[in-house]
């Protein structure tokens, strides 16, 4: 097991959480042999103050690390000037959270994201190596000479622009895929949040399937698409990577194809831990809102879901519910609805109950009058608007009229079977096709 020592800033207006900074060490598989932390505000040259490196030089020669490991991100320059102080490998939060990534990426398109990520992370800091090279440094990028080194720049801009093209392959695979099942009449619902939430239990619950659940960061780093009913209607849930605070936009570009399940869905769920205080709740929550907003995704209808009620109590729940809807009102935001539920116990009444109601509000149902003029045609066009939509009224005369909520992506496929549709409350007649 590799041995390090972590290092973290506090400002004094935002402190770091020295727990999850510790939960991502175990999680790289690393042995802590000391954490240090400072209370000051950022030093442009090493992060941390200049009396700091020293205490933390003396550490090194004392405990005989194999690394460093920042809580903060590092500037290039800070990374370059504390490896050449110290002496040893420096590394901060990105490339910690990076080398998780690293060790559960499983299929190709999550290891192609990981190393687009990497090379992204390590284009700057090769860029000041070169720099400082120009102004006299003898050391390279990791140890490379001043020729290494420049070929290495080369190298990342090359790789990095392959596997960029390689990921639009994958993302446009994924987009035709998607088009087909809305074309089949699918609701698309996005599970979003924090890593650890549950979001992945959570598919398990909705769809009786195994996929893989630790009680770790970031375990799923695919995407995993499944389908269930909610009330006759067919709804694909996909589950996502795991957001933390303040994703940097590098991986947010490098696991874009992943994330774009969310910008395609019709409807997110945001999942939460309501076992946790509410401060880390709410951190949690504004992270991932901060995420769904750099993913433009704010507009759609979300359903915040309090997970593991089993590990509380109801009180604490209603408590919890409540501070949501004030946080989410505070920033204007509009949250269909705060439910409660166990994923672990299949606890899910309250997340059914308010799918049920939001599925047809949404933007693709639209209410529809159904005309099929063959009785024998009626119990067909019945199981087919049962599956796909909400029947609200049925009219029999010498012509059967249904009065339905329909997703517009199945017009083609009841006019197939060779009945009249009408927008309800417009007069306007949709053309066959
Ligand atoms: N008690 C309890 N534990 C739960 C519940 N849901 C999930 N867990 C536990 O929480 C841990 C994390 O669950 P996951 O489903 O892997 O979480 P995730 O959000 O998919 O995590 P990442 O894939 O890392 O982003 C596991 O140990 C689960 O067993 C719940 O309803 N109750
Ligand atoms: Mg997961």
């Amino acid at each position: 097991m590799m041995k390090v020592i972590g290092v973290i800033r506090h400002s004094q207006r935002k402190r770091v959480s020295r727990e999850e900074f510790e939960e991502l060490l175990s999680s790289a598989g690393y042995e802590v042999l000391d954490i240090i932390e400072q209370v000051r505000e950022e030093s442009p040259r090493y992060n941390i103050g200049k009396g700091k490196v020293q205490e933390i030089k003396v550490k090194i020669e004392e405990l005989k690390p194999d690394k460093v490991i920042f809580a903060n991100r590092l500037t290039p320059s800070q990374a370059y000037n504390l490896s050449k102080e110290l002496g040893i490998e420096i590394i901060d939060k990105w490339q910690l959270v990076l080398e998780i990534f690293e060790k559960r990426a499983r299929s190709k398109e999550a290891k192609l994201q990981v190393e687009l990520a990497n090379l992204q992370y390590e284009l700057p800091i090769v860029k000041e190596a070169i720099r400082r090279i120009k102004l006299g440094d003898k050391a390279g990028f990791k140890g490379m000479g001043q020729y290494q080194t420049q070929q290495y720049l080369k190298h990342i801009r090359y790789r990095m622009g392959k596997i960029r093209k390689e990921l639009e392959r994958v993302k446009a695979d994924r987009a035709v895929k998607r088009k087909r099942r809305e074309e089949v009449g699918f609701i698309l619902l996005a599970l979003a949040g924090y890593t650890n939430a549950g979001k992945s239990t959570l598919l398990n619950a909705l769809t009786r399937e195994e996929v893989a659940v630790k009680n770790q960061m970031f375990t799923t780093l695919g995407t995993i698409t499944r389908a269930f009913k909610v009330s006759r209607k067919k709804v694909l849930v996909t589950d996502t990577v795991g957001f933390i605070d303040n994703l940097p936009p590098f991986i947010v570009e490098a696991f874009h194809s992943t994330l774009e399940e969310i910008v395609q869905a019709d409807i997110i769920l945001l999942v939460l831990d309501a076992s946790e205080p509410w401060t880390e709740i709410k951190r949690k929550f504004l992270a991932s809102i901060h995420v769904l907003r750099e993913l433009k995704s704010l507009d759609k209808p979300i359903i915040a879901v309090l997970n593991k009620n089993d590990l509380t109590t109801p009180e604490d729940i209603k408590d919890k519910k409540e501070e949501i809807k004030k946080l989410a009102d505070s920033r204007g935001l509009v949250i269909f609805d705060v439910v409660s539920i166990s994923a672990k116990l299949n606890d899910l009444d309250e997340l059914f109950d308010a799918l049920d109601r939001l599925i047809l509000t949404l933007p693709k149902f639209k209410l529809f009058e159904i005309i099929v003029g063959d009785i024998e045609k009626v119990p067909r066009v019945l199981s087919l608007l049962n599956s796909i939509g909400e029947i609200v009224e049925v009219k029999e005369n010498e012509e059967t009229r249904i009065l339905a909520y329909i997703q517009m992506g199945m017009i083609k496929e009841l006019t197939k079977l060779g009945v009249e549709l009408k927008q309800a409350g417009e007069s306007k007649e949709l053309e066959d096709s």
